[in-house]
């Protein structure tokens, strides 16, 4: 039995999130892919913690978001979902597991609950979206909307661009918000909108907006844990709304550089790094050895 760990933070909950919301209280997601990057963030006090399929990019290597299977993503929900403690979950729908039809949309969901062990998930897309996250709430499953910039879509859009620069732009960004709204989302993720027209559907919305690339106006914010901490190589493309909190990468790098050059000197291990044997067992192998 360990001791009981310090003022334990109590669970995040849907109701959480409403109440922090109406309080005014911004509220705060990050990305988690595995164990220990859960693990750091729900004990540094995030609300929210979201296994992104940005982690095709970040944690698989992959080009981009569209080649990574539900499979692959239930894998890493399970990891995160088991360092959890506090924050509340959302797993996000790999495209092509959910625009079929809302039916298939719903066994996708079902599936990242069961077997994923997250409390919710996340979809791209607005207005077309509207029947399936209302199959998917109306079966019970927390829906996060993702609206303004859909990266699954990046083919269709011409690349990772800004959305809603444009007054008519702006109003299809609301009112895709407002069709997610509609259909019985918790809470719609503004990806890469101006931050004006973010802090007008903002005001617009009763439900909570998530900004990433929107401004300050937004109800809360979202980041992807390894840009935020500098966990990356050096001249890596950073889009322009992250802000590096840290130089991960720096760290490490420094590490295992060190453990190399000791190991190649034998500076390391050292004596304290060592198991012991009583020297007169030792005499007495090597004795033994010499007789063999
Ligand atoms: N590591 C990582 N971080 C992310 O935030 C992220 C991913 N991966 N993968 C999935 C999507 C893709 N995202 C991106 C990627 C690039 C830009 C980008 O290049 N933005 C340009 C703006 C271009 C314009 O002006 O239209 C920029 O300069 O920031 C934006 C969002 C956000 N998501
Ligand atoms: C950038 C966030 C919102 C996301 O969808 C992801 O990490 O996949
Ligand atoms: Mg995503």
């Amino acid at each position: 039995m360990g001791t009981p760990p310090v003022n334990p933070r109590k669970k995040v909950t849907i109701g959480t999130l409403r109440s922090l919301h109406r309080r005014g209280e911004p509220i705060t997601m990050i990305t988690a892919h595995d164990f220990p990057s859960a693990h750091v963030a729900d004990a540094a006090g995030m609300d929210m913690i979201l296994v992104g399929d940005s982690l095709a990019m970040v944690a698989l290597g992959m080009e981009d978001t569209s080649e990574v299977m539900v499979e692959e993503m239930l894998l890493h929900c399970r990891s995160v979902a088991r360092a959890t403690k506090a924050a509340f979950t959302v797993g996000d729908l790999p495209m092509g597991s959910y625009e079929i039809a809302p039916q298939q949309a719903l066994e996708t969901a079902i599936r990242f609950i069961k077997e994923g062990r997250v409390q919710s998930i996340k979809l791209e897309g607005g207005k077309e979206m509207a029947p399936t996250i209302e199959r998917i709430t109306s079966a019970g499953i927390p829906v996060l909307g993702h609206v303004g910039l859909n990266p699954q879509r990046q083919n269709a859009l011409g690349g990772f661009r800004v959305q809603g620069k444009t007054s008519q732009g702006a109003m299809k960004v609301l009112e895709d918000a407002l069709a997610v709204q509609e259909a019985g989302a918790f809470a719609v993720v503004l990806e890469a909108v101006p931050a004006g027209v973010a802090a007008i559907v903002t005001q617009k919305l009763s439900i909570p907006t998530i900004g990433i690339g929107a401004g300050n106006g937004c109800s809360g914010q979202v980041l992807v844990q390894v840009d935020m901490t500098g966990n990356f190589p050096p001249g890596r493309f950073l889009p322009k709304f992250v802000k590096r909190y840290g130089d991960v990468w720096a760290e490490s790098s420094k590490a295992i550089e060190t453990y190399r050059d000791e190991v190649k000197s034998r500076e390391y291990p050292a004596p304290e790094h060592t198991y012991p044997i009583a020297p007169q067992e030792l005499e007495a192998f090597a004795d033994s050895v010499e007789n063999l």
